[in-house]
């Protein structure tokens, strides 16, 4: 963020429709050193900024999501969340996701709640049911009538390579050292990947120091969430995620996905699961191998906002294309 309280942040039109180093650019519409609107959300406390770039063009470089990210210099979020026209047919939109630490990634739980809030909010679709595309598969979402948002996560993906995980053959279970001691954990893609491991006691796991380690693992090419799973009992499991790219949040809605997979995979929980989180709970299905997972659970907003865009240097003004919102 810069000394005189505007953020830096570089507009410039949808020819560059994707930067270098993984800036990106919205669409079309909003004016160069403009207003960037925003909505600050949650899903049981994992917060995200979402910004809608159907109606608006700016582009933001890692470093910039890093300071917005910051909870002391900036907006504070484990992650931001980008609203983009589909880029195929029978999708509704293309969902985009950055942890805190500016990298993109493939897919976010809880933030697919906040997105079919967001874009009913914002009069974007009027959809009950929405396909949405993301870097990690389409998920669809449905909005219930309690105020709950249930998702169909698609199917995981278990085979060592597709998570990425480094192993010769498909196991529920795996060896890893970690500095010469032995830690079992399941590796699971819900379009990201996860590791889960079993904890007797989820108030003293060592989220902190394994986190990071684990996260950062050789055998996890692409690093992973870490999930520490405490079973209650069949229908039950307290959880805390060390997020990739942000470290521990309070509530991950793929990682309650992986460690229920990782459960069942394991024979310790039915089809049905309650995750109890830091933030909140969350309801798990899954009825096993090449079944999809189901989610269901609260959004809320926070607030809205909006940052002022300086011109950089050098970019010139363009007059913005005409678009229209999309309705259906
Ligand atoms: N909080 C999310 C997951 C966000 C992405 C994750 N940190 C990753 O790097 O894969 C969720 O609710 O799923």
């Amino acid at each position: 963020m810069s000394g005189d309280g505007e953020l830096l942040a570089n507009v410039d039109g949808p020819a560059s429709r994707r930067g270098a180093g993984g800036a990106f650019v919205g669409s079309p519409s909003a004016a160069l050193g403009g207003v960037l609107r925003f909505t600050k959300m949650h899903g049981l406390g994992n917060d995200f900024m979402v910004v809608d770039a159907i109606s608006q063009t700016f582009r933001l470089r890692p470093e910039m999501i890093r300071e917005l990210a910051d909870r002391h210099f900036g907006i504070g979020f484990d992650q931001l969340l980008v609203v983009e026209p589909p880029g195929l047919p029978d999708v509704d939109f293309r969902y985009r996701i950055f942890n805190a630490d500016g990298s993109e990634v493939e897919q976010c739980g809880n933030g697919a709640r906040c997105f079919a809030r967001f874009v009913r909010d914002q009069r974007l679709t009027n959809k009950k049911v929405m396909r949405v595309q993301t870097a990690g598969g389409i998920i669809e979402l449905r909005m219930g009538k309690d105020g709950l948002v249930k998702v169909n996560m698609g199917v995981p993906r278990l085979e060592p390579a597709t998570v990425p995980f480094s192993a010769d053959e498909f196991a529920p279970v795996y060896n890893v050292d970690v500095n010469g001691q032995n830690i079992e954990l399941s590796a699971v893609s819900m379009g990201n990947p996860h590791g889960v491991l079993l904890t007797a006691d989820i108030d003293n796991a060592p989220v902190a120091t394994l986190g990071p380690l684990l996260e950062k693992h050789w055998r996890f090419p692409a690093k992973a969430n870490i999930g520490f799973m405490q079973i209650v009992d069949r229908g039950h499991i307290r959880l805390r995620v060390f997020e990739r790219g942000c470290g521990e949040t309070l509530a991950c809605g793929t990682g309650a996905c992986a460690a229920v997979v990782a459960g069942c995979l394991r024979g310790l929980l039915d089809p049905r699961v309650e995750v109890e989180l830091i933030g909140g709970r969350l309801i798990i299905e899954w009825q096993g191998q090449g079944a999809a997972v189901m989610m269901d659970g609260p959004v809320a907003n926070v607030f809205e906002g909006q940052l002022r865009l300086p011109a950089e240097p050098g970019i010139r003004r363009r007059k913005p294309a005409r678009t229209g919102r999309q309705r259906s």
